[in-house]
């Protein structure tokens, strides 16, 4: 099967912050991507713009540099990345200066469809949607993609939205949620929503627990000044697992359509019940030295560079959703940086038939579990009971239906955009059913920041855990003590 690859129409994509670590690894290699596949139209132009002074030539050495070491090998084809360094630009300007401003103008054509990429730092959102206004570049059909962190809790969210709203309309503003590109993570809804087959299941009267995890291998090393101010729940629960939360929770919305369905998980996220201390459990990963003594990689301590530091490399906690559907049934949150494996899914695990008519079925008897994998290996799991083969009686096991989307699909399984080339397609498109609403990230952090301020009154220090383990063993006990285990992380 291979799929269609429909061009957008003409753009004209400002790419601000063209020169840091997030264009150099996602944004330029992942626009070449989407220009090998066919989807990038003629007409289109890519114009980078950042302080460091330097003319196109240079952006486009610059940007050659990023495709070659970003993109594999199958899709670097020399003509291709030639015709794709043709289409860049690149103008110096210093976001909260006014040279630049009207060269960048002269280049952005008014009558193209206009997108501005805010890959900076949150403090220059504000000076850029100005400027992009006061210079008469924004017209008001144009779009501004904003990265994450969007604030570090409601007060200042609040002031980013009334900052930009002061100079766009929310139909013109994409808050990006990476995670909200990948693949599986829209699969989510077309399991749900597009199959007879779980919804009727799908509620507390079916549902025994779910738990998602986000689990990492690598350390905060490199990030941790950022991270330190940051931690686990903030670079992460706030916003990606909190997402997955809601497409697992959420109402059927009336059509796939952006307000329809950002307004069913601005449902889910009201309705998150304030957590208790007793549910949330906080980790940071150790150093480890080899056996041998000579190997040593740093813990969480060290790469924070802060040997204070109480912020957390891991979070698990348990939630409720306080509504018809999901009242009684808990969902356990966990992520963690240096974990045994990189991996990352939501198992939905499904409650004991309410009477077995097998004798022997209470020995070998286990719930049926819907295990859907976001990352790698991406697909899904559903552990069902059969019978044992063999002559010897009535005895059940449990096997797995498996489906990696890679087999499933051939190669349009195994050739699976990158979340930030979709979504980037999504802005020039004028698709915002992916991007956050203002009203929902507000709800996002109204509901963390109890939660972190309560942890930072009581002065409680996260846990050490050792680096390539599961996590704090404290997190174990969260879902022993309610007669349940957390799935082995593995890849
Ligand atoms: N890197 C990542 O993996 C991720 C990043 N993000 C977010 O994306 C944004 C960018 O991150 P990242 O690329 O890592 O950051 P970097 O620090 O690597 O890059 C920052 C970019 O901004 C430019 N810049 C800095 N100051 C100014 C200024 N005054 N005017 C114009 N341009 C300026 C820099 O270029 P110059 O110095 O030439 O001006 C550089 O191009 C941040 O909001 C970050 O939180 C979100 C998720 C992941
Ligand atoms: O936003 C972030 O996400 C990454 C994890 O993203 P993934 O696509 O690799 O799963 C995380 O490492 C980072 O700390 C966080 O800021």
């Amino acid at each position: 099967m291979v799929s269609r690859v429909i061009p957008v129409d003409p753009f004209d994509l400002v790419v601000f912050g063209a020169t840091g670590d997030l264009a150099n690894r996602k944004i330029l290699p992942g626009l070449y991507r989407r220009f090998f596949s066919g989807q990038i139209p003629e007409g289109a132009r890519i114009i980078g713009a950042a302080r460091t002074e330097m003319d196109t030539a240079a952006f486009r050495a610059h940007a050659r540099a990023a495709i070659d070491e970003h993109v594999g090998a199958g899709k670097r084809n020399a003509a291709q990345i030639e015709a794709f360094l043709n289409i860049l630009e690149y103008v110096p300007i210093d976001a909260m200066g006014e040279g630049g401003w009207n060269e960048l103008k002269a280049l952005v054509r008014p009558q193209m469809i206009n997108a501005f990429y805010f890959s900076v730092a949150p403090a220059l959102f504000g000076p850029l949607a100005e400027r992009l206004h006061a210079f008469g570049i924004a017209t008001s059909q144009a779009r501004i993609v904003v990265e994450k962190p969007f604030g570090r809790d409601l007060a200042s969210a609040k002031v980013l939205n009334t900052t930009l709203a002061e100079h766009f309309d929310e139909t013109q503003i994409y808050r990006i949620d990476h995670y909200l590109g990948k693949e599986t993570v829209q699969n989510l809804m077309a399991v749900r929503f597009a199959n007879i087959l779980f919804e009727p299941l799908w509620n507390a009267q079916f549902v025994d627990h779910v738990q998602i995890t986000v689990a990492e291998t690598v350390g905060v090393g490199g990030r941790g000044s950022y991270y330190d101010k940051s931690g686990a729940m903030r670079d992460m629960v706030q916003n990606h697992l909190m997402q997955l939360l809601c497409l697992i929770a959420m109402e059927p919305p009336y059509h796939f359509d952006p307000d329809a369905v950002r307004d069913e998980k601005l449902k889910v996220i009201r309705a998150l019940q304030p957590v208790s201390a007793a549910d949330i459990v906080r980790g940071q990963y150790l150093a480890h030295r080899s056996d041998d003594g000579k190997g040593h990689q740093p813990g969480y301590l060290e790469d924070a560079e802060n040997p204070d530091s109480r912020t957390e490399s891991y979070i698990a906690l348990r939630v409720h959703v306080a509504n018809w559907r999901w009242k009684g049934t808990p969902f356990y949150l966990r992520t963690g940086k240096r974990l045994r494996a990189r991996t990352s899914e939501i198992a939905i695990t499904f409650k004991e038939p309410p009477h077995s008519i097998f004798d022997e079925a209470d020995e070998t008897w286990r719930e049926n579990v819907l295990v859907i994998r976001l990352q790698p290996n991406e697909g899904m799991n559903l552990k069902m009971m059969i019978k044992e083969p063999g002559p010897g009686g009535m005895r059940l096991v449990q096997v797995p239906l498996d489906m990696s989307f890679a087999e499933a699909l051939g190669e349009d399984g195994a050739d699976i955009p990158d979340a930030y080339e979709r979504l980037i397609m999504d802005v020039i498109r004028g698709n915002q059913t992916l991007f956050m609403r203002g009203d929902e990230v507000e709800a996002a952090w109204a509901w963390t920041d109890p939660i972190i301020e309560g942890w930072t009154a009581r002065g409680d220090r996260p846990q050490g855990y050792d680096a390539g383990s599961s996590g704090p063993e404290d997190a174990l006990m969260l879902m022993h003590r309610d007669g349940r285990r957390w799935r082995e992380i593995r890849e």
